[in-house]
């Protein structure tokens, strides 16, 4: 029987065992190699900024969950400018409207990306898992699953290069996001560990926010597999009903 231990780790050893996830973030799934690599098509591209979508439509919905788990008002503080990281100061403003204007330089309609044609059921369900954990889970663990973002700097980065060595169809216009996220996900993710690092000091607690974390590498990774699997997207309603033969229960 395995004995998990009671005795807290101290703060670096901590620190070590979250970035020992590192392994399992997503810049290592076959879908992100490939697409760094040069080896997506332009429809396979597309698809990875359509599902990417419902991904950045979550984050503002996690982040209010976690503040409204948390009971400190210095971290629901501070967390509070996090919320309007995507949805910006006004319409047309943020991540959002910087993630619209990627996709539209992939070449997307604005309205197939807004309407959720593209997204994968696999997607779809990955990420409404993480807001879930969010909403259900201490504002801590939260907090930990955030904690990808440590990994992700240097990955979006070559992204851009990979993207714009690869892929020169791609409008330039489309890269504000990454060059607008990629110095706010080095502070932001800076702050995160020190949080993490200073609100989980038990056994019990630091357990819990290394698998958060993984629990996230999980997440990121499952949406990949759902990108990767093809052009099938979940069932709508206007598909189920087009199943029904016409005239019945009518
Ligand atoms: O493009 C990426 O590879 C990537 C990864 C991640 C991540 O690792 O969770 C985030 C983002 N981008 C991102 O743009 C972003 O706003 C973001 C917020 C969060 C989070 O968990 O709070 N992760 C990420």
């Amino acid at each position: 029987m395995t004995q998990t231990s009671t005795i807290a780790s101290t703060r670096e050893e901590f620190a070590a065992r979250l970035y020992g996830l590192r392994g399992r973030y997503w810049d290592t799934h076959p879908f992100h190699l490939r697409l760094h690599s040069g080896g997506c098509t332009p429809p396979e591209l597309r698809r990875w900024v359509a599902n990417r979508w419902y991904y950045q439509l979550c984050l503002t919905r996690k982040n209010a969950a976690i503040i409204a788990n948390c009971p400190l008002p210095e971290i629901r503080r501070e967390w509070t400018r996090r919320l309007g990281q995507q949805d910006g100061p006004q319409e047309g403003e943020g991540g959002l409207a910087d993630w619209l204007v990627l996709a539209e330089a992939v070449g997307l309609d604005r309205a197939e990306v807004l309407d959720e044609r593209h997204v994968a059921r696999g997607v779809r369900f990955a990420v409404d898992g993480y807001l879930h954990f969010c909403q259900t889970r201490p504002w801590t663990e939260g907090v930990a699953a955030a904690l990808t973002e440590m990994f992700s700097p240097d990955h979006m980065a070559e992204r851009v290069i990979a993207w714009q060595k690869h892929y020169d169809w791609i409008d330039p216009a489309g890269y504000a996001y990454f060059e607008h996220r990629i110095p706010d996900a080095r502070r932001d993710s800076a702050r995160t560990l020190d949080v993490v690092l200073d609100h989980c000091v038990t056994a019990e607690q630091q357990r819990a926010a290394v698998s958060a974390l993984a629990f996230k590498c999980e997440v990121l990774r499952a949406m990949l597999d759902a990108v990767d699997y093809g052009p099938e997207t979940a069932a709508t309603v206007e598909a189920a009903e087009a199943l029904v033969p016409a005239g019945a229960g009518r």
